[in-house]
């Protein structure tokens, strides 16, 4: 049985005569990698910040875990099970992968570093941030400096920055932008083992990677979204041929 994890439906959003959310509905089920697509200024971010609490809709509603969360704070929607990554890296650069990794956790739980039962708690978060790395192929550089890793390694950080906290959905913001052909070969195969443990949002101009991936794609257009379904349905789709791809190639 699956369970939704993010429920949207319709959501609108306008700057001044500019509509760049128009009647947005969307689900994320458990086991799922959904791919969200679409053209340069086709609305992906400012969907992205209305589901993350940074952008207030102007009608609609999102639901995470089943509960209510149009107007929660970014905050709150964390707490409900809310994880993402983002574009650009949010990482502390002279302190370790660990380090970054055991203040994600710090930050989540609201621990006051360095208070009572100090030692207990710093090797619990130790152990907790450790576990995240590897699970993101990265305990081995644990002890070092996130400014000396290479941009792959950062992002797999990012990730288990994220994971640690336990999501029940993650959102993930180009999390290829920037590796190489062989980093996001290694990145997709990571992507590919996440989806059983916690579903993905995943927005990504990599088309390779998204058809790869992604167990349902819904395409983006002008705010709207014009098509979704698995990868055959989407590449076959003669409006997103039109609107997107257009090339043929996709
Ligand atoms: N704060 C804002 N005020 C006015 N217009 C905005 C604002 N934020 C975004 N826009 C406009 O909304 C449209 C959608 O932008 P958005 O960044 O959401 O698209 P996107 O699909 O994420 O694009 P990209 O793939 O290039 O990142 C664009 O026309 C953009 O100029």
């Amino acid at each position: 049985m699956t369970e939704t994890r993010l429920a949207i439906s319709g959501l609108m959003k306008a700057f001044g005569a500019l509509t760049v959310t128009q009647d947005v509905s969307l689900t994320l089920e458990t086991g799922e990698i959904h791919a969200l697509i679409g053209p340069n200024g086709a609305g992906k971010s400012t969907l992205i910040g209305q589901i993350a609490g940074f952008i207030t809709p102007d009608a609609g509603r999102i639901e995470i875990a089943g509960r209510d969360m149009t107007e929660a704070r970014p905050a709150a929607r964390a707490r409900a099970g809310l994880g993402r990554t983002f574009q650009v890296s949010q990482l502390a650069e002279p302190l370790s992968a660990r380090r970054n990794v055991m203040l994600a956790l710090q930050g989540a739980q609201g621990r006051t570093y360095r208070f009572w039962g100090a030692v207990t708690q710093d090797s619990e978060l130790r152990d907790a941030a450790d576990a995240a790395l590897a699970r993101t192929g990265v305990a081995d550089r644990a002890g070092v400096a996130v400014s000396d890793l290479s941009h792959g390694e950062r992002r797999r950080v990012e990730l288990a920055c994220a994971l640690a906290l336990g999501p029940k959905l993650l959102l993930l913001d180009e999390p290829l932008a920037g590796l190489g052909p062989e980093g996001s070969a290694e990145m997709v195969a990571l992507l590919d083992t996440l989806r059983t443990e916690v579903p993905l949002l995943l927005v990504e101009h990599d088309m390779d990677a998204v058809f790869r991936l992604a167990d349902r794609i819904s395409v983006l257009v002008s705010g709207a979204i014009i098509a979704s379904g698995d990868a055959d349905t989407v590449r076959a789709d003669p409006r997103v041929r039109d609107a997107y791809l257009g090339d043929g190639d996709a």
